[in-house]
């Protein structure tokens, strides 16, 4: 089986500064890893290397693709990367959620208000935060709309960026219950012990460095 994530001694400097030194590991369909470590020590670069945030010295593959200016788009379209404060780009929650829909290639998987309605619930929110302002709603339910999205658009790859680290317990176990699916493929950064303990994987960073990999509990 491929790696559906693999990052072969991949490096990344900003303004001169190492950011990530010499980071390699691979994720397979189906897994759920999540980056932890010291504020600082790298881990959102880690999810922003692989949608091309950043310039790397070293390989990024999705699938067997290398992550190129060429195919940097396939890999943003096949991702769904929910970052500490997602931009949705619409006025309002329905827009931001109907906002894919629009271009040609989604324009006919356009979801009914009823399939709206059944990913918010899932989510732990109501179909009442449609009409909403996207300025005026939380950091937190901004990550939820941007999941939403993802689950609307059928995608099976998700880069999250403390995601459970701004929700009451219900919420956080919607979410925690929407990726016990084992389609779905998760490489995550997390604080949360609690989302620790449902992962597969924990890789450790130390000032840009992978120091260690274990499974929960394995110290
Ligand atoms: N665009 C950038 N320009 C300059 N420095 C950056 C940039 N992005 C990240 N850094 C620096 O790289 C280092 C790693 O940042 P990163 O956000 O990946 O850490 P983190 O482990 O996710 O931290 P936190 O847990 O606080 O979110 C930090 O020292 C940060 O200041």
């Amino acid at each position: 089986m491929n790696p559906i994530i693999r990052f072969d001694q991949v490096s990344v400097a900003v303004r001169e500064k190492t950011i990530l030194s010499n980071i390699s590991f691979a994720l397979f369909p189906g897994e759920k890893t999540v980056l932890c470590g010291k504020s600082g020590s790298g881990k959102s670069s880690v999810l922003r290397a692989f949608i091309g945030l950043h310039a790397v010295a070293g390989g990024v593959y999705f699938q067997q693709m290398q992550l190129t200016p060429a195919s940097v788009h396939t890999i943003r379209s096949a991702t769904a990367y929910i970052g500490q404060e997602p931009i949705l780009g619409a006025e309002t929650v329905r827009e931001a959620l109907l906002l894919p829909f629009q271009f040609k290639i989604h324009r006919n998987q356009r979801p009914p208000d009823a399939r709206l309605g059944e990913v918010l619930n899932r989510l732990h929110l109501t179909v009442d935060i449609l009409k909403r302002k996207c300025s005026r709603i939380s950091g937190g339910e901004k990550q939820r709309i941007a999941l939403a999205r993802g689950l609307l658009l059928g995608k099976s790859l998700y880069l999250l960026d403390e995601i459970t680290s701004a929700l009451d317990a219900e919420s956080k176990q919607a979410v925690f219950d929407v990726f016990s699916d084992p389609q779905l493929t998760v490489l995550s950064v997390a604080h949360d012990t609690e989302w620790l303990a449902r992962c597969d994987r924990i890789l450790e960073l130390d000032a840009g460095r992978l120091v260690r990999e274990r499974t929960y509990g394995n110290a």
